[in-house]
């Protein structure tokens, strides 16, 4: 009934009785709130960075894998008020199932890695480039989703695998063109939160929130969170203590708060010296207040920033150890980053370090220009697609003005023209459209002019 009824609705019938679509509403063709249309030339520079990612995930011995994109709510239900799960793209499906679209991947990673019930190899190196969502109020007009670079070490507890990630970042910074003039990365360890607290005898079941909040004094001043910590337990001497040694900038300094035996003091020397080893110091600055916004941290974090202070945070990680045993797994020593896709190439753009994207990297443009020569033309695209080509085959009949404006328009560095002189003598004529030369080239020796016009 209820589809009859549509069916009426939008179905008239005119004067003559001929059934007639009723006119739709004007569609928005705009991509739904918070989201980007990828065009072609948007989606060579996508796969361009994608590239780059997987090309230093390769380089590091990582193996790529995926996951669903829509996963059960139950994934994300941590409570400790982070940004990440009160701005879950979550619904309701049909089944009546709460699912969600995922924020973040390493929910993902663990149950992939919980499903195998131990049935792993470790150490895991692994690594996936996923689209990640998120519900914001468009009041503040910011994207709903973004694709995120994550390298992630399962099975190794030393800071050997925080040094590793902390080297294939630097790489990529470094194959992209970046220096340590243009970028750093600060490292910090949550242990000397950790310290802190049990020092001033705050419980650890209260560490993964306050960490949360002091991550948001980054973003909000400290009377904006006041409320929040001391509903935490955290009265103002505590909070004042926190804030105290969170403005430490250096190991010598942070050993004075905590002492030499300190673990975290130990654990950040550890790294420092192990960075030294790749090379990556001058990228590696210490900071205190460093303690990224994710609840299940355990140790290591760390985050990259452009040194001029103008953009968001880059990337960003640590290890988080105790994750599987959140779900229920066994415990899983586990480092990460997740690195997304919006803030680089900002900072890349601005660095005048992004290729250009304009080219279609058609190598060659065949049209038919004689009358019945499509066929002809159709036997020249196959000779230069099996030797390699990236081939435009025109596929209407053309004046030979619009067909070198379209090889012109697509970036094509040749236009192969099978006129009725050409066809008569099996031949082609071949325009150089970067040298503006023209050869003329016997059909039967396509393959080999197509390996040696190789044009960069
Ligand atoms: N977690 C998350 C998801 C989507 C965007 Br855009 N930013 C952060």
């Amino acid at each position: 009934v209820q589809d009859k009824k549509v069916l009426e609705k939008t179905n008239t019938s005119n004067k003559n009785g001929k059934a007639q679509q009723e006119p739709q509403e004007k569609l928005d063709t705009n991509p739904p709130k918070g989201t980007r249309d990828f065009y072609p030339e948007d989606m060579r520079l996508r796969t361009w960075l994608f590239d780059q990612w997987r090309e230093v995930a390769k380089t590091y011995g990582f193996s790529e894998y995926d996951a669903p994109v829509l996963e059960s709510e139950s994934l994300y239900t941590r409570k400790a008020g982070e940004e990440v799960t009160q701005q879950l793209y979550n619904f309701v499906d049909k089944g009546d199932r709460a699912v969600a679209l995922r924020p973040e991947m390493t929910p993902s990673l663990a149950r992939m890695v919980m499903a195998k019930k131990g049935g792993l190899n470790l150490p895991l190196k692994w690594f996936s480039i996923p689209q990640c969502w998120r519900y914001e109020r468009m009041t503040r007009g910011r994207r709903r989703e973004h694709f995120q670079w994550n390298m992630d070490i399962w099975g190794v507890s030393g800071e050997e695998a925080d040094a590793e990630l902390l080297s294939a970042m630097v790489t990529f910074f470094r194959n992209v063109g970046l220096t340590s003039d243009d970028v750093g990365i600060k490292i910090n360890s949550r242990l000397v939160i950790g310290e802190v607290l049990t020092e001033l005898g705050i419980p650890p079941e209260k560490f993964a929130a306050t960490c949360v909040l002091v991550d948001k004094l980054e973003k909000v001043p400290l009377d904006a969170i006041q409320g929040d910590l001391e509903e935490l337990g955290l009265d103002r001497s505590v909070v004042e203590k926190l804030t105290q040694v969170l403005t430490v900038k250096s190991v010598d300094g942070i050993k004075e708060v905590l002492g030499e035996e300190s673990q975290a003091v130990q654990q950040i020397k550890k790294l420092l010296h192990l960075c030294q080893a790749y090379g990556i110091d001058d990228w590696i600055i210490f900071d205190a207040s460093v303690v990224r916004g994710l609840a299940y941290y355990t140790g290591v974090v760390f985050e990259a920033f452009d040194r001029k202070g103008v953009l968001r945070a880059i990337a960003g990680g640590g290890r988080y150890d105790k994750l599987l045993e959140t779900f229920g797994g066994d415990p899983t020593p586990a480092a990460g980053f997740g690195f997304g896709d919006a803030v680089i190439v900002e900072l890349l753009k601005e660095r005048e370090l992004l290729p250009s994207f304009e080219s279609t990297g058609i190598d060659t443009v065949v049209f038919a220009m004689g009358e019945g020569t499509h066929p002809a033309a159709i036997n020249v695209a196959k000779c230069l697609r099996e030797a390699g080509q990236s081939v435009d085959l025109v596929l209407e009949n053309k004046k030979a003005k619009w067909a070198f404006k379209h090889a012109d328009r697509l970036g094509a560095k040749f236009c192969a023209i099978i006129g009725s002189e050409e066809y008569a003598n099996n031949e082609v004529a071949i325009k150089n459209l970067r040298l503006g030369e023209q050869t003329t080239v016997p059909v039967d020796n396509l393959s080999t002019w197509a390996r040696e016009s190789k044009l960069p």
